[in-house]
C-alpha cells in the first residue's frame, strides 16, 4: 500500500481498511529505515495514524500542515513522495531530518527548534485571509514543544485574532525526557481524570431534571463561565485562550482521529485538538524507554570510541565540584540527557532544574539564582542558546552576574543540519561586555575551564563540541587557568597557527604536514576568545610570522575577526588569515564530512598556511591598499 503512495492525493483514494493498512506499513517502513540509517525514532512512530489521517482529511499542498520541531515528520515525508530518499536520511547531500521548504512543496515551514509552529501557522492563516484565499492551516505541536513560551505567545495572539486555524496538540507525556511543568500536569489531568470530561454535561443533565426551573439553571450555569468553566469544561485553559477544545482523542485509533479532523475542518474559529499518543508506538523497547530511543544512531553509524565525550566529562566534573560547593546548581531546558545533567541530577536531584523547552526563562532563572548567592550552570546546546540572547545581555551581562553557560554542541553537530549547527555563539557572545568565553583543546582542559569559570565573578561561557574526547588522561584535581592566557602547543618560527578548541588538534596535524615541507609552524591553543591573549598577540606581531586562525564557528564575528580587530586597533600590520565557517548555513552530514566541506581539516589548513607564507607580503599589502579590500578577496 505504501509503495503506491507517491503523493498525498493517493491517500485520499483509499478505503478505511486500506488506510489502516497504510498506517501499519508506514510504521514498519519507518522502523526499518530509521534503524538502518539513524534518526529520530520514537516521535515518528507515535504520529503515524495522525499523519495518515491528516493527509486523508486535508489537501496538501493546498492546505498547509506544519510540524513543530519537525523531528516527527518522517511519515509525512514518506507520504509526500520521498520514500526513495530514506536511505540518505540526514546524510551528507541526502534528505534532511526536518521539514525544509526547499525539499518539498509539502514542507511549509523549515524547523528544527521547538515551539514555532503556532506562530508560523497563524501568520499563514492571516495571510490567507488578507489575500482572500480559502485553505486550512494545521499546526502539529508536541506536549514538550508546548512548554515553550513562544507557543503560548502564539495562542494568546491567535485567540485574539480568532482566525480559522487548527492546532493539534500531540500529547505523549514526553519531551525527550518525561515532560515537565504545570501545563504538562494539566494535560495529565485532562487525560486521566474522567470528571474533567464529564462534569459539565453531568451537571447540566442534573439541573435539567429539576422541574420548571431546571433548563434555565442549566443555561445560567453554561453562561457562568467564571465560576464554572475552570472546573468543569475540559480544556478550559485552551478555551480561555479562545480555542475550541476537542479531546482528549486516542491518537492511535484511526477512526477517532479521522472523525475529529473532519469536525474541526468545519469550524471557522481556532480549534485545538488534544491527541494522546505513545512515543515509540509499535516498537516495544521504544515504548518502554522513549527517552533512550528518542533518536538512534543507525546501523551505519561508526562504533563509539571508548573515550568519554566532552558532555560526559563536563557532567562528571560538575557533579564532582558540586560535592564541595553547595552553591552550584544545574539548569537544563529539556535536555537532561543530551547535556549530561541527568548524571548530576542522579546525585543532586534538588539542585538540578529542568525548566522545559524554555531557554529564555532558563537564562533569567539563572540570573535570579545568581543574585541570591547560588552558582548556576546553564548547560545548553549552542544552537538553543540563540533563543535567549536578550536574556544573556539584559538579565545577566549588564548586571555582570556570575552565570556559567556550559555550551554543548558548539561547532558542527552533524546530522541535524543547519538548524542545529552551533556556529554562531562566538559571534553573538563576544560582542557582549562582561562576558568571558573559553573553549578547551581537549576534555582534560574542559575540567579546568569549568572549575575556572566557577571562580569568576561575572558571566562565563565554556563551549565544547558534540564529540568524544581525545582520550587524554584526566587530572584528578582541578586547576585555575589564568584568564586570557593562551598556551603554546608547539614551537615554530615560520608561520603561526592559532586554534580554538578541537581545532588545536587540527593545527597540530597541519604543523606536522608543514614540517614535512620544511615549514616550521608555531601552534597556539588560544583557550580564550575573550579576553584575548593580547601579550601573545603583540609578541607575534613583532615576530613577523603570518598568522592562520582556526575555529569551528562562524568566521564572521569569530576569534579570527577579534584578532584582526586587535591588530587594526593597535595599528599593527600583521598578516592574519582567518579560517572558520564562511557565510553560509551548513547542512547535514557527519561531522567529518562537514569539517571537510568547510575547510577545517589539517590538509586544507596546511595548504592555506603555505600559500600565505609564500605570498610576498609587500605585494599583498599593495594590492589591498590600492583596492581597500581584504587579502582573501584579492587572492580569489
Ligand atoms: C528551542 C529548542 N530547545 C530544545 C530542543 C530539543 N528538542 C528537540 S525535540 C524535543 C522534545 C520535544 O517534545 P515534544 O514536542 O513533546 O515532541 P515528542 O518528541 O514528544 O514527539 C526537544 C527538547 C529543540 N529542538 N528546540
Ligand atoms: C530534534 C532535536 O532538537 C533533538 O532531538 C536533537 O536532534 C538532539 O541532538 P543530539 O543528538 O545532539 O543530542
Ligand atoms: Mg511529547
Amino acid at each position: 500500500m505504501l509503495e503506491i503512495i507517491k503523493d498525498p492525493s493517493d491517500v485520499k483514494t483509499l478505503s478505511r481498511d486500506e488506510l489502516q493498512q497504510l498506517v501499519d506499513e508506514t510504521r514498519q517502513f519507518l522502523i526499518e529505515q530509521i534503524m538502518a540509517v539513524g534518526g529520530h525514532f520514537g516521535s515518528n512512530l507515535g504520529v503515524v495514524e495522525l499523519t495518515v489521517a491528516l493527509h486523508y482529511v486535508f489537501d496538501s499542498p493546498r492546505d498547509r500542515i506544519l510540524w513543530d520541531v519537525g523531528h516527527q515528520a518522517y511519515a509525512h515525508k514518506a507520504l509526500t513522495g520521498r520514500q526513495a530518499q530514506f536511505p540518505t536520511l540526514r546524510q551528507y547531500g541526502g534528505m534532511a531530518g526536518f521539514p525544509k521548504r526547499n525539499e518539498s512543496p509539502h514542507d511549509f515551514f523549515g524547523v528544527g527548534h521547538a515551539s514555532t509552529s503556532i506562530s508560523a501557522a497563524l501568520g499563514m492563516a492571516v495571510a490567507r485571509d488578507l489575500r482572500g484565499e480559502n485553505h486550512h492551516v494545521v499546526a502539529v505541536i508536541g506536549d514538550g514543544a508546548m512548554t515553550g513560551g513562544m507557543a503560548f505567545e502564539a495562542l494568546n495572539h491567535a485567540g485574539d485574532l480568532k482566525k480559522r486555524l487548527i492546532v493539534i496538540l500531540n500529547d505523549n507525556e514526553m519531551s525527550i525526557a518525561p515532560n515537565v511543568g504545570a501545563v504538562s500536569q494539566y494535560l495529565t489531568k485532562l487525560r486521566t481524570d474522567p470528571h474533567y470530561g464529564r462534569m459539565k454535561s453531568e451537571i447540566e443533565t442534573l439541573l435539567k431534571k429539576i422541574p420548571a426551573i431546571g433548563h434555565k439553571l442549566a443555561g445560567a450555569a453554561e453562561r457562568a463561565k467564571d465560576s464554572l468553566k475552570y472546573f468543569m469544561v475540559q480544556g478550559a485553559l485552551f478555551e480561555e485562550f479562545g480555542f475550541k477544545y476537542f479531546g482528549p482523542i486516542n491518537g492511535h485509533d484511526l477512526s477517532s482521529v479521522l472523525s475529529i479532523l473532519e469536525q474541526a475542518k468545519e469550524l471557522t474559529s481556532p480549534v485545538l485538538i488534544h491527541v494522546v499518543t505513545q512515543k515509540g508506538k509499535g516498537y516495544p523497547s521504544a515504548e518502554t524507554a522513549p527517552d533512550k530511543l528518542h533518536s538512534v544512531g543507525g546501523a551505519v553509524t561508526k562504533p563509539k570510541k571508548a573515550t568519554p565525550s566532552y558532555t560526559q566529562v563536563f557532567a562528571d566534573a560538575l557533579t564532582e565540584l558540586a560535592r564541595t560547593d553547595e552553591r552550584i546548581v544545574a539548569i537544563t531546558a529539556a535536555m537532561p540527557s543530551g547535556t549530561g545533567l541527568n548524571r548530576f541530577a542522579a546525585e543532586f536531584p534538588e539542585r538540578c532544574f529542568d525548566v522545559g523547552i524554555a531557554e529564555q526563562h532558563a537564562a533569567t532563572f539563572c540570573a535570579g539564582l545568581s543574585t541570591a548567592g547560588m552558582r548556576p550552570v546553564f548547560a545548553v546546546y549552542s544552537t538553543f542558546l540563540q533563543r535567549a540572547y536578550d536574556q544573556v545581555i539584559h538579565d545577566i551581562c549588564i548586571q555582570n552576574l556570575p552565570v556559567v553557560f556550559a555550551i554543548d554542541r558548539a561547532g558542527l553537530v552533524g546530522p541535524d543540519g543547519e538548524t542545529h549547527q552551533g556556529v554562531f555563539d562566538v559571534a553573538f557572545l563576544r560582542t557582549v561586555p562582561n562576558m568571558t568565553i573559553m573553549m578547551p583543546k581537549d576534555e582534560g582542559e574542559l575540567r579546568h575551564m569549568l572549575f575556572t569559570s566557577l571562580t569568576l565573578q561575572g558571566p562565563v561561557a565554556v563551549r565544547y563540541p558534540r564529540e568524544d574526547g581525545r582520550g587524554v588522561a584526566l587530572d584528578q584535581s582541578f586547576m585555575r587557568l589564568p584568564i586570557g592566557v593562551s598556551e603554546i602547543v608547539r614551537e615554530g618560527s615560520d608561520v603561526a597557527l592559532l586554534a580554538l578548541g578541537p581545532m588545536v588538534a587540527v593545527a597540530e596535524n597541519a604543523a606536522l604536514m608543514l614540517n614535512q615541507r620544511g615549514i616550521s609552524a608555531l601552534v597556539i591553543n588560544l583557550r580564550f576568545v575573550k579576553p584575548l591573549d593580547e601579550a601573545m598577540l603583540l609578541r607575534l606581531a613583532h615576530s613577523d610570522m603570518p598568522i592562520v586562525t582556526l575555529e569551528e564557528a562562524s568566521a564572521a564575528g569569530g576569534v579570527g575577526g577579534a584578532i584582526l580587530e586587535f591588530y587594526a586597533t593597535h595599528d599593527l600590520s600583521v598578516r592574519v588569515h582567518p579560517i572558520g565557517i564562511a557565510d553560509h548555513f551548513v547542512e547535514h552530514g557527519s561531522r567529518e564530512e562537514l569539517l571537510h566541506h568547510v575547510g577545517l581539516t589539517a590538509d586544507h589548513v596546511a595548504r592555506e598556511a603555505e600559500t600565505l607564507l609564500h605570498r610576498p607580503q609587500s605585494e599583498a599589502q599593495t594590492r589591498v591598499e590600492k583596492r581597500n579590500i581584504s587579502p582573501r578577496l584579492v587572492k580569489k
